[in-house]
């Protein structure tokens, strides 16, 4: 996707905000009330917060603090990395926690940069299972680790607030490479993503 540059996303939210003003007309509300005056802008403002992820480059986040390390050869674990995202098909919130690992060959990275390499993809409009795999990829190709895995539990708006209505479903994805695709890898990963909270 192209990036936008400041004067571009001003005009993009200036219309943004012309087109949410319609959008609530259309839904049946009177746009002049004093309650909806400032609403247009103030949805477009958020719209263009929730998906500036668009604006961000993930592997460079990583490169940022990236270290020659060659003697850790064990797994790290950044867990329960809290998330938001939309659902590319209804723009309804999925949300909930992110757990990765990674075992570094020769290179680790800053451990914050972990969880700001989730909040760029999902702050993006996603599916759960493509953004699962654009944080392994992006982690596998920048560190170039023995391996890596993400596991994504999620609650979803679209199927709690509207649809099936399931108010306590929770959906599990994963992915891996390297290591990872031994299940005794996998094993010790999910336990320690269990357990010691
Ligand atoms: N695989 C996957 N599906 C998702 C995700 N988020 C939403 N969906 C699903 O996307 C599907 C879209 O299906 P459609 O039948 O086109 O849409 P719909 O008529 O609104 O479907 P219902 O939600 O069943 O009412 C739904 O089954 C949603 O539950 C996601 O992250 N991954
Ligand atoms: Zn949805």
């Amino acid at each position: 996707m192209e990036k936008l540059n400041d004067e571009q996303l001003l005009q993009n939210r200036d219309a943004l905000a012309t087109h949410y003003q319609e959008i609530l007309g259309l839904l049946g509300e009177d746009v002049n009330r004093e309650g909806l005056i400032k609403t247009p802008m103030r949805v477009a403002k958020a719209m263009q917060y929730l998906t500036k992820g668009y604006r961000e480059d993930p592997a460079a986040v990583l490169r940022s603090a990236m270290f020659e390390e060659e003697d850790y050869k064990q797994m790290v674990i950044v867990k329960d990395i809290d998330f938001f995202s939309l659902c590319e098909h209804h723009m309804l919130p999925f949300f909930g926690k992110a757990h990765v690992a990674y075992i570094p060959k020769k290179y680790i990275t800053g451990l914050s940069k972990i969880p700001r390499v989730v909040d760029i993809f999902a702050r993006r409009l996603q599916i759960q299972e493509r953004l699962t795999m654009q944080i392994k990829d992006c982690i596998q190709q920048t560190l170039d680790p023995l391996g890596v895995m993400v596991v994504i539990e999620a609650q979803h708006m679209c199927m709690q607030m509207r649809g099936v209505e399931k108010q306590n479903s929770l959906t599990t994805t994963s992915d891996f490479t390297g290591f990872f695709q031994q299940a005794k890898t996998r094993e010790e990963f999910m336990n320690l993503i269990k357990n010691n909270r």
